[in-house]
């Protein structure tokens, strides 16, 4: 069968395999755990770079794939995990910031929803949860945060593709991740999700149209790392808050990790902008993980400084 590819869509079971051999290739630089299981019962692995420190360090937790169907976002967080052990102890930057730092990466967030798109329905978009009372299956994990939850830019249908959910947090993955990023608030300086696709590097708030008390810096941060994102193809981002920039959306892992006192916190819709959309071609998954990844260490070298 096909082997693991940086440059290809990868099924989940490719991925599985490729956490646990990426997971022992370096026992200085990366460990894995399971933060817990999706609702079909898939193990969450949560990869940890960074040079071995016996003190914690500060750190920065990045998610790729909370909806199903974005699979460039999950091709993403997979090409940064080799990137940093590749280029670590080359790249003065990315050594600086694994011996300063440690990055928290969950290459899958939604596995029950990403397996789905590989067997059943490509364009699938939640998790698979199910509940008693209705036909209709998964919440999208992106309104199930509590953040504003479910007061706009959400559906309390179950049918719906922005389904709020039952309530914060009903979704187990969801919930997982929370979990995590609450035990470890302490340290984690920066949340960036990685979703697909328009072209945008958006930060808090979408839950309300109310700028965020760190707006002009986090616009700022969002610029440079635009500008640096565009000088490798020339790849034109917006910047922006969620709300008026997108559309405003309540229960975002953004805004919750914003509340919670994670300033930096970002949103990132990868490519296009609608030629190809969800179904960007494999063509283009290095161009668009290369220039991500220099806004990706723009902000990680922004935030190694205002430590
Ligand atoms: N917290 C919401 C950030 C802005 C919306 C992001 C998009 C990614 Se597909 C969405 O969740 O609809
Ligand atoms: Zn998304
Ligand atoms: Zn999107
Ligand atoms: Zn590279």
């Amino acid at each position: 069968p096909r082997a693991h590819s940086y440059t290809k869509y990868n099924s989940w079971d490719k991925i599985q395999a490729w956490i646990n051999s990426i997971a022992s290739s370096n026992s200085n630089l990366i460990s894995r755990q399971v933060i817990g299981n999706t609702y079909e019962g898939r193990p969450m692995n949560l990869l940890k770079l960074g040079k071995k420190s016996s003190s914690s360090k500060p750190a920065i937790f990045m998610d790729c794939g909370i909806h199903a169907r974005e699979w460039i976002s999950t091709a993403f967080c997979q090409w940064f995990v080799k990137e940093a052990l590749s280029t670590y102890g080359q790249d003065q930057q990315m050594t600086s910031l694994l011996d300063q730092m440690d990055v928290y990466v969950l290459p899958v967030f939604n596995i029950d929803g990403y397996d789905y798109t590989h067997k059943s329905n490509r364009m699938w978009r939640k998790t698979r949860s199910r509940k008693t009372g209705s036909s209709c299956i998964g919440a999208d994990p992106n309104r199930n945060f509590d953040a504003g939850w479910c007061t706009l830019g959400a559906s309390s249908n179950p049918c719906s593709d922005t389904f709020c959910g039952y309530k914060p947090e009903s979704e187990i993955e969801a919930k997982n991740v929370a979990n995590f990023i609450r035990n470890n608030k302490a340290s984690i300086k920066a949340y960036i999700t990685i979703h697909s696709y328009s072209q945008l590097l958006l930060f808090p708030y979408s839950y309300t149209y109310k700028l965020a008390a760190d707006h002009s810096e986090l616009m700022r941060v969002a610029e440079g790392a635009s500008a640096a994102l565009r000088s490798l193809y020339g790849t034109r981002y917006t910047s922006g808050p969620g709300a008026t920039t997108i559309y405003p959306a309540a229960g975002g892992s953004d805004d919750w990790a914003y509340d919670l006192g994670v300033k930096y916190s970002y949103t990132f819709e990868l490519r296009d902008t609608g030629r190809y959309g969800f179904l960007l071609p494999e063509s283009q998954i290095k161009p668009t993980c290369e220039e991500t990844m220099l806004a990706v260490k723009y902000i990680a070298s922004y935030v190694q400084k205002n430590l």
